[in-house]
C-alpha cells in the first residue's frame, strides 16, 4: 500500500492510559494544564479519563468546557455498556454523554476468551453490544472511536471472532478502529500483517494502541502505520499500565523526520523536549537522562573517537539534528576521552588553547588517572573546568586548607554536636575558624564558609543543593574509597564539582573546595584583570 502523504493524527492517552501507570497520579488541576500544553503541541485528540470511574475525571469533564482549545478534539473514554439490552439506560454510557467531549472512544472485547471469560457472554451477543452500544453514543451526535482491547491476542486466536467484532463497530456507526496490544507482547511483524487485513476488511480509518511490555511498543507503532494506519494512541514519556504505553515522545519524531510521506498537525517539533520535561515536572518524577530524542544523554558523547568524529561532522555519529527536537549536543569527559573531547570542552568553555602546546595531552592523562582513581567528571564538569585552566596557568586556587579537625559526638550522655575546626591559609594569612552543624559535612561547609568570608564575601551566594555519596569499592565496606558529587547554585547558574578519598570527610571537603573555587574564578572571570579585588593563596 502507498503511504505517501499521509496524515497521521495524534491520540493522546496521558490523562487516562498514563495515569493506569504505578506512581502517577494528576490532579485535576495537573490534568488541565497537560491538556493544555498539549493542545498548544498539535495534538489532534486528548483522551482526558473515564467520566463515571470517579469524580476526579468527572470534574475534570466539566473543567475542561471551559478549555478553549486551539485544534484538540477532548474525547471521554469508557467501556462498552454492560448489557446489550439497556444501552440506553447504562450509567457508563450516560456518564460518556455528559461529560459533553465532542469525541467518545469505548472499548470492547475482541479476543473471545475475554468476552467468555471475562463478560461471560455469547460471541453474538457481544457482536451486539459493541454494536448497540457504539450507535446508542452515535445516536446522540457524538463521533465514536472504538478501542479493539486485545485485537491482536483476539485475530491470533479466532481471526473470524476479531474481524466480527471490529465489523460491528463499523456498522454502529465508529469512525475509528483503534487495533490495541492491550498486552502488549506482539511483534512488529505480525503487527503489519494484522493491520492490512483490517484494513481490507472495515474500510474505515485505523488506528494503533500499543504497550510497551515485549519493549516495542513504538516499533509496533510504526509498524502498524507502515501498513497503512493513519491514527496513533500513546503517552507522553511513554507512562502507562504495567510498563507502560507507546512512547508519543519518541513516535512523533520518527513519523515527522523518518517516516517518508507522513505528517502530523505538530508546528514546531523543537519543543518536544520542554514538553516531556513539563510532563515529569507535573509527574513529580525525574526525567529519563536516556530517553531517545529528549533525554539528556540523547545527544551526549564520551569515546573519544565519537568526539573527534562528531566535531568534523555531527552526523557521523547522531541520527539526527538535536536543535530540531529541542535537545542540544553534549560532550562529556572521561577516561574514555581522547584529545577531541578535550578541546570541545574548551571550545564549548570559551577558552582558547595555545597551538603545539602539550595542555591537552597533559589533560587528557590527568582525567584518566584522576577517573582510575575513583574520580567522575559527568556530572562535575566545574571540576574539570579548573583541572583546564589549572593546567593553561589561568586558575589558582584562592585559598588552602591547612589542616581539618571533625569532631562528632553522640550518645546518650553526649552533647550530640558536629563540629569542624579548619585552618585555611589564603593569600599568605592563616584564618583558624570551628563552627557547628547538622552533621559533619554541614559543619566542615559551614567552618570553610566562616574562615572565608571576608576574603570572598561573593561565597554568600552558594548555595548546596545536591549532595551525593557513591561507594566505589563495595567488597571493602566501611574502608572503600567514596566519591561525593555536590551541585550548587548561585541563583543564576548551576555547577558540579567531585572529591573522591577512603574518607567521606575529605571527599566532601575536597568537593566544596572546589565548588568555592569554581564560583571565586567565574566571579573574577567576569571582572577587568585590573578590578579583581580577589587574593588567591
Ligand atoms: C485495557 C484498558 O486499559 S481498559 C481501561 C481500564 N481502566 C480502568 O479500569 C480504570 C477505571 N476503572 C474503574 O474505575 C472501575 O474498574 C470501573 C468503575 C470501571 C468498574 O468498577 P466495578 O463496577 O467495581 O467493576 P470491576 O472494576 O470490579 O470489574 C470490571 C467490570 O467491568 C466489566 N467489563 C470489562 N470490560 C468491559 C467491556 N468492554 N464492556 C462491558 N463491561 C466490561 C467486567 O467484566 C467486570 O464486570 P463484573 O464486575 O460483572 O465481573
Ligand atoms: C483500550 C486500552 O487501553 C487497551 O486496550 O490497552
Amino acid at each position: 500500500m502507498s503511504v505517501q502523504s499521509r496524515k497521521i493524527e495524534l491520540y493522546d492517552t496521558t490523562l487516562r492510559d498514563g495515569t493506569q501507570g504505578e506512581h502517577i497520579n494528576l490532579s485535576v488541576q495537573d490534568k488541565l494544564l497537560i491538556a493544555e500544553r498539549l493542545d498548544e503541541f498539535g495534538m489532534d485528540y486528548i483522551e482526558g479519563g473515564w467520566p463515571s470511574s470517579n469524580p476526579k475525571d468527572e470534574e475534570f469533564f466539566i473543567k475542561a468546557r471551559k478549555l478553549e482549545f486551539k485544534q484538540a478534539k477532548l474525547c471521554s473514554f469508557g467501556s462498552t455498556a454492560r448489557f446489550a439490552k439497556s444501552v440506553e439506560t447504562d450509567p457508563n454510557l450516560l456518564g460518556l454523554l455528559q461529560s459533553e467531549t465532542p469525541v467518545i472512544t469505548i472499548f470492547g472485547k475482541t479476543w473471545q476468551a475475554h468476552s467468555e471469560k471475562s463478560l461471560g457472554i455469547s460471541d453474538e451477543e457481544n457482536a451486539e453490544l459493541i454494536y448497540r452500544s457504539v450507535s446508542f453514543l452515535k445516536s446522540e451526535g457524538r463521533e465514536v472511536f472504538f478501542d479493539a482491547e486485545h485485537f491482536f491476542d483476539g485475530y491470533k486466536n479466532n481471526p473470524p471472532f476479531a474481524l466480527k467484532m471490529l465489523l460491528s463497530a463499523v456498522q454502529g456507526g465508529a469512525s475509528r478502529i483503534v487495533l490495541c496490544d492491550t498486552n502488549g507482547g506482539s511483534l512488529p511483524h505480525e503487527v503489519t500483517e494484522m493491520v492490512r487485513h483490517v484494513l481490507q476488511v472495515t474500510g474505515i480509518p485505523v488506528g494503533i494502541h500499543s504497550h510497551n511490555d515485549g519493549d516495542l511498543a513504538v516499533a509496533n507503532t510504526i509498524a502498524a502505520l507502515q501498513a497503512g494506519a493513519t491514527h496513533v494512541q500513546g503517552t507522553i514519556n511513554g507512562i502507562g499500565e504495567r510498563c507502560g504505553n507507546a512512547n508519543l515522545i519518541s513516535i512523533i519524531p520518527n513519523i515527522m523526520l523518518k517516516l517518508e510521506g507522513t505528517s502530523t498537525s505538530v508546528n514546531n517539533l523543537g519543543k518536544l523536549t520542554q514538553l516531556s520535561k513539563f510532563v515529569y515536572e507535573i509527574l513529580n518524577m525525574p526525567s529519563n537522562t536516556r530517553a531517545p530524542f529528549v533525554g539528556k544523554s540523547a545527544f551526549a558523547h564520551k569515546g573519544g573517537i565519537h568526539v573527534s568524529a562528531v566535531m568534523k561532522e555531527s552526523s557521523l555519529y547522531e541520527h539526527i539534528d538535536p536543535a530540531l527536537v529541542g535537545n542540544r549536543q553534549r560532550v562529556l569527559v572521561s577516561e574514555l576521552a581522547g584529545q577531541s573531547n578535550i578541546r570541545y570542552k574548551a571550545q564549548e568553555l570559551g577558552i582558547a588553547i595555545p597551538e603545539k602546546s602539550d595542555v591537552i595531552k597533559n589533560i587528557v592523562n590527568h582525567v584518566k588517572e584522576l577517573e582510575h582513581k575513583g574520580y567522575q567528571f559527568d556530572g562535575a564538569e566545574a571540576s574539570f573546568e579548573l583541572i583546564l585552566q589549572k593546567e593553561l596557568g589561568s586558575f589558582k586556587p584562592f585559598f588552602e586548607v591547612v589542616e581539618t579537625k571533625v569532631h562528632i559526638e553522640s550518645g546518650k550522655d553526649a552533647k550530640n554536636v558536629d563540629q569542624a575546626v579548619l585552618k585555611v591559609m589564603v593569600g599568605g594569612e592563616i584564618e583558624h575558624i570551628a563552627a557547628d552543624g547538622d552533621g559533619p559535612v554541614n559543619a566542615l561547609d559551614k567552618a570553610l564558609r566562616k574562615a572565608l568570608i571576608h576574603f570572598y564575601p561573593e561565597i554568600k551566594a552558594i548555595k548546596l543543593i545536591d549532595y551525593k555519596v557513591r561507594v566505589l569499592e563495595e567488597k571493602r565496606g566501611t574502608s572503600a574509597k567514596v566519591r561525593v558529587l555536590i551541585e550548587s547554585s548561585n541563583g543564576r547558574n548551576t555547577w558540579g564539582t567531585v572529591g573522591v578519598s577512603t574518607n567521606i570527610i575529605e571527599a566532601s571537603l575536597l568537593a566544596l573546595q572546589d565548588s568555592m573555587n569554581y564560583h571565586l574564578f567565574t566571579v573574577k572571570a567576569a571582572l577587568p584583570a585590573a578590578e579583581s579585588p580577589l587574593p588567591q593563596s
